[in-house]
């Protein structure tokens, strides 16, 4: 399956990555709902089941948590023309905040800081050819968000939420924060959906059921993902083996998998009809389309 860009056209930005296909960004309206999990693993099934030249750019530089869960820590190299050569592990180039500084150090960031760490991350690093350049965003709306949304020309968001009604609200202002800087929302992704009990396989909705169906229907989205609360996805993170790396065979790497077929559709359809980019935002209030 070959790629060319999803992205529609018109959009100018600073950052545009030569040889880099399509930049979707994974984000979330608060932290702790699992969008680093999200990232790392749907970039890992990307590569791996999708067979495609994946990028990992860990764009949370208040808490980067790639390393970590890709279980990388080797500063990254420089090639000749003195760009960083990104850290592979898993089939997936990466490149994070927490590869530069100093393990512990604490990582305050203004406004314009966070742009010329993102510019060095992303302009700075030599990452070949990429199909699909993942990014995981710091979470929430703020100023940081937007400015990476702008700058980045992003092909497409994927929305995490847990399905409480407190983080759809939040994940509510993610949607329209991409539909402010015009960036189509490839769908809303449920963390936690579920918890399967390992002994009667009974389900549990500990965060409610069916939450992020309800505010993606009623938004025009498309939920593109349900992965369950699982034990093997938090040891999967903590020990820098991602569950779709250790057991890909399981249901949450089905579900992982499934999300990152999701995301080649939607960008495939997008590339097909970019009418869809207007298509998904119908929901969305025009007032939010002046700006
Ligand atoms: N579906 C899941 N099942 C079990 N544990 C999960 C799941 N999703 C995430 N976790 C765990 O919850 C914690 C928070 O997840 P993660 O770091 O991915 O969230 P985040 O939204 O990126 O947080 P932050 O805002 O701090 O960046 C981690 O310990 C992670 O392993």
């Amino acid at each position: 399956y070959k790629f060319s860009s999803a992205s529609a056209g018109g959009r100018t930005t600073e950052l545009r990555l030569h040889g880099v296909k399509d930049i979707i960004a994974v984000a979330s309206g608060k932290g702790g709902v699992g969008k680093s999990s999200t990232a790392v693993n749907l970039a890992v099934a990307l590569a791996n089941k999708c067979e495609l030249k994946i990028g990992l750019l860990d764009a949370d530089v208040y808490g980067p948590s790639v390393p970590i869960m890709m279980n990388i820590n080797q500063k990254p190299q420089v090639n000749q023309d003195m760009k960083m050569i990104p850290v592979e592990n898993y089939g997936v180039k990466c490149m994070s905040m927490g590869l530069l500084v100093e393990k512990d150090a604490p990582l305050v960031w203004r406004g314009p800081m966070v742009m010329s760490a993102l510019a060095k991350m992303t302009k700075g690093v030599d990452w070949g050819d990429l199909d699909i350049l993942v990014v995981d965003m710091p979470p929430g709306t703020g100023d940081a968000q937007i400015s990476i949304s702008q700058n980045l020309k992003l092909s497409g968001a994927v929305i995490v939420s847990t399905p409480q009604d407190v983080a759809l609200a939040d994940a509510n202002r993610g949607i329209s924060m991409f539909d402010k800087v015009r960036v189509p929302i490839l769908g809303l992704v449920e963390n936690m959906s579920c918890f399967v009990c390992p002994h009667c396989n009974e389900p549990s909705f500990i965060f409610g059921k069916e939450g992020a169906r309800r505010t993606a229907a009623k938004k025009g989205l498309k939920l593109i993902g349900e992965i369950p609360l699982e034990m093997s996805i938090r040891e999967g993170s903590d020990e820098g083996v991602p569950v779709v790396v250790s057991s890909p065979g399981s249901i949450v790497s089905k579900a992982y998998q499934d999300l990152a077929q999701n995301v080649v559709k939607g960008l495939k359809e997008l590339r097909e009809n970019p009418d869809n980019e207007i298509q998904m935002k119908l929901n969305v209030p025009h007032s939010s389309h002046s700006s």
